[in-house]
């Protein structure tokens, strides 16, 4: 992974050279407790040790004997975004689908879709209680039943030590992987919990992994030396100044799921104590139609990280008679998005508005893992710089307790704040 902060200095918030060679003391600390915790295996620290610690074999041998036509992960949050921008960014051989979401009428379709006695199944909750995850499951185990195919054939689960999932695994005697200690779900894209769906796509599990170790290789005392600790230490720095936003904007069409990964990773991670960075998602060249004209001339309160594949396959665009077009012909589609990233980072830049870029060789398996490795990273240094603890959620619990209250799940008092909802309704 590359990363220019180039424009993310000078610019309307401020940050200036010198404020990044100050700081650089405070991410030389950082990264010594980030290197403890992961010598000692810590909650979430743990999940940087993943290149080293995740052993394929367990899931190529959970993955072996299936030849689906479908695979169908059910799962939410972190036990799903990894997998899919996985699948999604390397391309698969299976058609993957992703139940990460309880609307019925798209749950049906999805089940109406598929030829269930063609799918194989991973439920993946790294806790085994999530309602939705659960649920979920539920309705595709009756959905096959009702099709006459035996589901325990044909369901892998991927969850933790103990739990509902763990039980049913257990009781059923299906193949089980052990989502890994310490490694919190948004964290786990590079294990059982992203892989498995990795592997029955055919992605290069291996190459996967060693791209995330190259990266690994690069973090170091200096945000200068390392692009993870460039991109964790930048963003924070401008969040300081008044950068609320971030908008990612990958320039490849299969990398928009990352788009929503990153999401999750930086706004649960640092939305903490009142601080934080709204991730927001946008797509290279598409959104320079639509999100531009905010990210340029709307408040200087964001920044843009711009996400490419310095290289990809391509394609010619034909030769033209149609006059005004004739510059076109004899380019490429490849060439005019190169034109478009740099052309809209220039008038970002022109404008005053900080950007900065991320580029990758390839979108494969080596420069996704290098990716996400280094997006992780980066996130766990801006929550040292920010002082947060980076690896819970708990505003995120406090919904699912009123959630589960409201259901009958047992007596939550955040369920009791449901019915003191102030109303002003217009007709
Ligand atoms: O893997 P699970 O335990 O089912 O959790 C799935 C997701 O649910 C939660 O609401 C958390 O906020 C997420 O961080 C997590 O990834």
């Amino acid at each position: 992974m590359n990363v220019d902060i180039g424009n993310a200095l000078d610019g309307d918030l401020g940050l200036a050279r010198e404020d990044l060679d100050a700081l650089d003391d405070r991410v030389a600390d950082a990264h010594e407790r980030i290197e403890r915790g992961r010598a000692d295996a810590e909650h979430g620290y743990a999940a940087l040790n993943l290149p080293d610690t995740c052993d394929p074999a367990p899931i190529r041998e959970a993955a072996a004997g299936f030849d689906p036509d479908h695979l169908l992960t059910v799962g939410i949050g972190g036990s799903a975004l990894g997998a899919a921008t996985l699948t999604d960014a390397l391309g698969s051989r299976v058609d993957c689908r992703y139940l990460d979401n309880v609307d019925p009428v798209w749950v049906e379709s999805i089940l109406a879709d598929v030829d269930l006695s063609a799918t194989v199944v991973n439920v993946v909750s790294r806790s085994g209680t999530t309602a939705e995850t659960l649920s979920n499951f539920l309705v595709v185990r009756e959905a096959m039943e009702r099709a006459g195919v035996d589901w325990t054939e044909r369901t892998v689960v991927t969850t933790g030590e103990s739990g509902n999932l763990r039980a049913m695994a257990d009781q059923h005697d299906l193949p089980a992987l052990d989502v890994p200690d310490g490694v919190p779900g948004r964290f786990s894209a590079l294990s059982t919990v992203g892989l498995f769906a990795a592997e029955l796509a055919g992605v290069d599990l291996d190459a996967l992994l060693a791209g995330a170790a190259a990266e690994a290789d690069r973090l170091a005392g200096s945000l200068f030396e390392s692009p993870a600790y460039a991109y964790g230490a930048t963003t924070y720095a401008l969040a300081e100044r008044g950068a609320v936003t971030n908008a990612v904007m990958p320039y490849a069409e299969s990398l928009e799921r990352f788009a929503e990964w990153f999401a999750q990773l930086w706004a649960e991670s640092l939305g903490k104590d009142g601080g934080g960075q709204t991730p927001a998602r946008a797509l290279g060249a598409t959104d320079q139609h639509s999100q531009l004209q905010l990210y340029r001339a709307g408040p200087a309160d964001k920044l843009v990280t711009l996400v490419r594949p310095r290289e990809s396959d391509d394609l010619a665009i034909p030769e033209t008679d149609l006059e005004g077009l004739s510059y076109l012909g004899g380019s490429s589609l490849g060439e005019l998005l190169d034109a478009e990233f740099r052309a809209t980072e220039a008038s970002l830049a022109a404008a005053g508005r900080e950007n900065v870029r991320v580029e990758l060789d390839r979108v494969d398996a080596h420069g996704v893992g290098e990716l996400l490795y280094g997006m992780e990273a980066a996130c766990v240094l801006y929550g040292e710089l920010a002082g947060v603890s980076t690896f819970t959620q708990p505003a995120v619990e406090w919904g699912k307790k009123a959630a589960r209250g409201l259901l009958g799940g047992g007596e939550f008092a955040e369920a009791d704040a449901v019915s003191e909802k102030r109303r002003l309704e217009v007709e």
